[in-house]
């Protein structure tokens, strides 16, 4: 007989969590009596996030103790094989995989599918996923996360319908401030390098991003765009004593994180992940104007009529007082980016926004990165492994991963 694996497509509404317990821990859900006193494992980014804190908690190394490096300082594609690695260490009857293709690059991408292939000859598997691109070519069983509810399907093509292309209708809305920023040029690296324990990770990096222009950053897992985003949002220190220009002037001449700080829109999945929530949605957007998480004070009218804006654009003003908590993921990912946009900060970075989204809550994603970036002066750095479909990049900035540190070229799209 043939080895079982499901595929279940998840969405915006798919309680997972709760699936992935009653795999783990039961009772089966219905449609899984094959995995009956079996014992699984799972492998996904939350495992990734749970073992980091334990590693964290009692100061020592679980997964990594073959390395000398930390779990937590290696790049979430490391991570993930170092997880794969533990998993398969302990020989576990079948393997739920959550999204197992967000965040790495295509390479590791491709040697996943290979090494799951392998272990899939006697292995069930369980595929969580939210692209159909990700779909694992061995699956077998198909079914479709509704809320709680699991829809088997006989065939593939019933699940899959084909996608609409996203479009706003209303204008991105004004911002209330304007940021003075002399010169065309926002960001410049000149023959950054940046070695870890000896270790080099970036050489000679020249890359230089003037005002208004929207930047596709791409590299394999570990390649270094973690590292160059976090020396020029100044939240890593091997900025200090290269030739780093951020808004014109010199990284480590006197200039004050907070000011660099101010002045850049960051977004990333974990960033809404972690978020407890309890704001409603209206007061999430005004606290961008603010860089606070809630709102503590008082909103102007100008604040209130630019959130309203905001909320409107992304067809979310019915909802404006419901409780961010209660969103659906793609619901909360358009709030957390339309919060970083709305002071039209001069540069925005969104470092993996896509993960964990599904094809239609990306696209709708991508479509407003898209409006933004063509309606407005400021800068757009988006970071994805997944060649998006419809992102709409003017230049890519590729870094090619090396033995002796990754260097970067320009692509135009
Ligand atoms: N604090 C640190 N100590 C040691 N090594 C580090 C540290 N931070 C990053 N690295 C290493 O530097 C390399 C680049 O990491 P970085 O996170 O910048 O890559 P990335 O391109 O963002 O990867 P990914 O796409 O997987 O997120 C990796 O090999 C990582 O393990």
């Amino acid at each position: 007989m043939t080895q079982k694996h499901w595929a279940i497509f998840t969405g915006n509404t798919s309680q997972k969590e709760e699936l992935i317990d009653s795999l783990l821990e039961g009772p089966l859900p219905k449609g899984f009596n094959e995995l009956k006193h079996l014992e699984g494992s799972l492998l996904s980014k939350l495992a990734v996030e749970r073992f980091i804190d334990k590693e964290d908690r009692h100061g020592s190394k679980i997964i990594t103790s073959d390395t000398s490096q930390s779990l937590k300082s290696m790049s979430s594609g490391e991570q993930k094989k170092a997880l794969l690695k533990h998993i398969l260490s302990t020989q576990p009857d079948f393997i739920i995989l959550d999204n197992p293709f967000d965040n790495l690059d295509t390479t590791a991408q491709e040697d996943l599918k290979t090494k799951l292939k392998e272990v899939s000859a006697d292995t069930p598997m369980i595929q969580l996923l939210s692209r159909k691109t990700d779909l694992l070519p061995f699956a077998n069983t198909f079914a479709k996360l509704e809320g709680k509810d699991l829809v088997f399907s006989e065939t593939l093509e019933t699940l899959l319908k084909q996608q609409e292309k996203q479009v706003f209708a209303d204008d991105i809305p004004l911002p209330i401030d304007s940021y003075e920023i002399e010169g065309e040029t926002l960001i410049e690296l000149k023959g950054v390098g940046v070695t870890y324990s000896e270790k080099p990770i970036l050489r000679d990096i020249d890359w230089q991003i003037k005002k208004g222009e929207f930047w596709e950053l791409r590299g394999r897992n570990g390649s270094g765009k973690t590292t160059i985003l976090s020396m020029i949002t100044g939240e890593n220190p091997k900025g200090y004593g290269q030739e780093l220009y951020i808004f014109g002037r010199k990284k480590g001449t006197g200039e004050s994180v907070w000011e660099i700080k101010k002045r850049i829109g960051y977004f990333t999945p974990s960033m809404t992940d972690k978020f407890t929530g309890y704001h409603s949605i209206n007061h999430m957007i005004i606290s961008g104007l603010n860089d606070s998480i809630g709102l503590y004070v008082q909103p102007t009218e100008a604040q209130l009529r630019v959130a309203k804006e905001w909320l409107q654009l992304i067809g979310l003003w019915h909802m404006k007082d419901q409780l961010f908590h209660d969103l659906s993921m793609g619901q909360k990912r358009l709030i957390m980016c339309a919060r970083a946009m709305i002071k039209h900060p001069p540069l925005l970075i969104l470092d993996e926004p896509t993960a964990g989204l599904d094809d239609e809550s990306a696209a709708l994603f991508v479509a407003l990165v898209n409006k933004f970036a063509n309606e407005s002066n400021t800068t757009v750095i988006f970071v994805s492994h997944r060649k998006e479909p419809g992102l709409e990049a003017e230049f890519i900035y590729q870094l090619e991963k090396s033995e002796t540190g990754s260097t970067g070229r320009i692509l135009t799209s």
